[in-house]
């Protein structure tokens, strides 16, 4: 046996007894790219929230694998989940069972701060997360932008008036939401959708969601006829007896009742 030959066997033990001690990163099941579901058909991207700061409880009791699997079942484009605990009543372990259960894009609905959190929700199986224009400084938002964007994650980028959109597209961003509700006032309008599809760059092919305060699967119409291409639901679809059917009547593949 010469040197070498020993060098590697000593080295092959060292490095199997390192791998045998190295965290594990989970493996979650394969997802699409949101951004590809959508310009190929509208889509409800149907979201897990348990409660929110403009009404409080909702369903804290939801049971997020079984809620999950229905919007899955039911042609979801993708699940959100909220994973803010204080506000939201989420958490990331709620995230990391939804990844784990459904094969469809999964986004970490929370307030990104910092590039750790990013990392958080990318081991925890998101696929997509959000950026807040309005609660980003520039110098932020293109950063937290650009490291998601590196490590293979889509980004949806919030907006809720025209200055916000322009950031947006300047940005890069192809994935853009249009709060319906006002952050500061929880005033909720389609307003908002309709006035910035008016300035909305659909011809760089970057697609339009919007997002909150659809009652009924009417609404979502509404909101894909001004020029959406996906609508972002929570609410309404957490207190249905029947979240399936309304996204069934949402994207049109069933009659509304
Ligand atoms: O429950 P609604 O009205 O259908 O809204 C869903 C979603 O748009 C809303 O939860 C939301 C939109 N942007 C956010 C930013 C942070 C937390 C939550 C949100």
């Amino acid at each position: 046996m010469t040197i070498l030959d020993k060098i590697m066997e000593t080295k092959r033990q060292e490095i199997t007894a390192y791998e045998n001690s190295y965290p594990k990163t989970e493996r979650y099941p394969d997802k699409p790219k949101l951004l590809d579901t959508l310009r190929k058909s509208r889509g409800v991207i149907s979201e897990i929230k348990r409660a929110s700061p403009s009404k409080g409880a909702i369903r804290m009791e939801v049971d997020v694998v079984e809620q999950a699997l229905k919007y899955e079942g039911a042609g979801a484009a993708a699940i959100s989940v909220l994973t803010d605990e204080q506000y939201f009543k989420g958490s990331i372990d709620d995230l990391k069972k939804v990844a784990h259960a459904v094969s469809v894009p999964v986004l970490c609905k929370d307030f990104m701060v910092s590039e750790i959190q990013v990392e958080r929700a990318k081991a925890a199986g998101a696929t997509i997360i959000l950026l807040i224009v309005a609660a980003l400084e520039e110098e932020e938002l293109e950063r937290l932008f650009r490291y998601a964007d590196a490590l293979g994650m889509e980004i949806l980028v919030e907006v809720h008036d025209a200055a916000e959109l322009e950031k947006a597209v300047a940005l890069g961003a192809q994935l853009i939401g249009v709060n319906n509700r006002d952050l500061k006032t929880f005033k909720v309008s389609l307003e908002r959708t309709a006035e910035l599809a008016g300035k909305f760059p659909f011809d760089s092919g970057s697609v339009l969601i919007s997002e909150s305060g659809m009652n009924e699967a009417a609404d979502a119409h509404q909101a894909y006829e001004l020029g959406a291409q996906g609508v972002l639901v929570g609410e309404a679809l957490m207190r249905s007896e029947n979240p399936a059917g309304w996204i069934r009547q949402a994207t049109g593949q069933e009659a509304a009742r």
